[in-house]
């Protein structure tokens, strides 16, 4: 059983060389050296931010402070079953989230004073909010209006989809590969289950939809923009939106950033991207869009071992996206699966249908057919996995 779902090994950052193991060594400083450069934090947050820069590549997991608030949540994630071991022996997925938790002890995120509640990413992420390529894209949501239903759908399904090629955390290390568009034998959409996807969602149909966010900015817009689009047009009567409780690898959107973004939206270049911002505002406040920020979303665990009651709240939906590499990641286990495995059987375990939108920014991959995977082998070698440049819609419907 070669596409055995046990047979697949847990990622971990061990060997030089591998994806993981680049992101801990070489992205993780990067990341903190951008923090340090971004704020005049003085001597003692630019100290903790030090001691991490030596403790994430040379040194072992360190247990949180004791009265640390989401103490018992880590503890209950595994933290004292990885303290001691090396950043480079534990599952990737939870080096790299308490890489994240500890950047925010350094910068005194949860310490109260005058430090807390401040986003070390806010710069970088308002910085690509502001963009010029984010006003050109704004201003060209007015031609929609000319296209047929279907395939403004389309469109706005795609604009969320490739907005996930824009992540910050990603641009740090990837040789300008997230915005580098290579030629190769496969289309860039490796897989697409978006029939699947519009079935469950038909006009008039009552569906109530879960977008679990990934980053902020030039991705998190045309995620609200795919919310109001299928508000407006009665695919949706209600939408939930999970976002960060906190700031998270880089780019990922909090609370703080959907208000930047609504901004952005209502004060837009463009009739129609000014009209959505006001309607998912409203959305908002009568709460036909509501915005969750669970725990469960930063911590370093695949969604098979979530809690009781985000399952719950992912069964009531009639779908839930999940946008974005880590959301996959976490989807589908964090493993090297063989990548013909079927994306159905590794989603089994999620409460009710789910349909993941996603550019391909690590290694791990689900459902390629067998001639998919040849070529974008023969054509790249496996730079395919990592190089931002393809993408899949895959849904699980049942
Ligand atoms: O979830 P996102 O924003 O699409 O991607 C997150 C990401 O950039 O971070 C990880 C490396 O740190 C990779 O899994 C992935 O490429």
């Amino acid at each position: 059983m070669p596409d055995s779902p046990a047979a697949a090994p847990v990622l971990v950052g061990g060997a030089p060389g591998s994806f993981p193991h680049s992101v801990l060594a070489e992205r993780h400083p990067a990341i903190i050296r951008q923090v340090q450069d971004a704020f005049p934090y003085g001597p003692d947050i630019r100290r903790a931010l030090d001691a991490l820069l030596d403790n994430c590549t040379g040194g072992t997991i360190e247990p949180l402070p004791g009265d640390a608030p989401d103490l018992a949540h880590w503890q209950a994630w595994g933290l004292a079953e990885h303290t001691g071991r090396t950043w480079f022996e534990v599952p990737w997925l939870f080096a790299e989230s308490y890489f994240y938790r500890l950047l925010l002890e350094a910068v005194g995120w949860f310490t109260p004073g005058p430090w807390q509640g401040i986003d070390p990413f806010r710069p970088s992420k308002l910085a690509e909010l502001h963009s010029a390529e984010t006003d050109e894209e704004l201003a060209a949501l007015d031609a929609l209006d000319d296209l047929p239903p279907d395939d403004r759908d389309r469109a706005l399904l795609h604009g969320s989809l490739w907005g996930n090629r824009a992540d910050l955390g990603f641009r740090l290390s990837a040789e300008g590969g997230a915005d580098r568009h290579e030629e190769t034998s496969a289309p860039p959409l490796l897989a697409d289950d978006s029939d699947t996807l519009w079935a469950l969602l038909p006009p008039g149909g009552g569906a109530s939809l879960c977008l679990v966010a990934d980053n902020a900015g030039r991705e998190l817009v045309p995620d609200l923009l795919l919310i109001a689009h299928l508000l407006a047009t009665g695919r949706v009567t209600r939408a939930v939106l999970h976002l960060k409780p906190h700031p998270y690898f880089v780019s990922d959107a909090t609370t703080a950033d959907l208000l930047d973004a609504l901004r952005r939206l209502t004060d837009a270049p463009g009739e129609a991207a000014r009209g959505h911002g006001r309607r998912l505002w409203e959305a908002l406040d009568d709460d036909t869009l509501t915005v969750r920020a669970h725990p469960f979303s930063a911590g370093p665990l695949p969604y098979d071992a979530m809690p009781a009651d985000l399952r719950a709240e992912f069964a009531r939906h009639t779908l839930t996206v999940l946008k974005g590499d880590l959301n996959y990641r976490r989807l589908v286990g964090d493993r090297l699966w063989p990548p013909t495995t079927p994306f159905a059987d590794v989603t089994a375990h999620f409460p009710g249908p789910v349909a993941a939108l996603r550019t391909l920014k690590s290694d791990v991959i689900t459902g390629l057919d067998a001639r998919t995977e040849a070529g974008l082998t023969a054509a790249e070698g496996q730079r395919w996995r990592t190089s931002g440049t393809h993408a899949v819609i895959q849904v699980r419907g049942k």
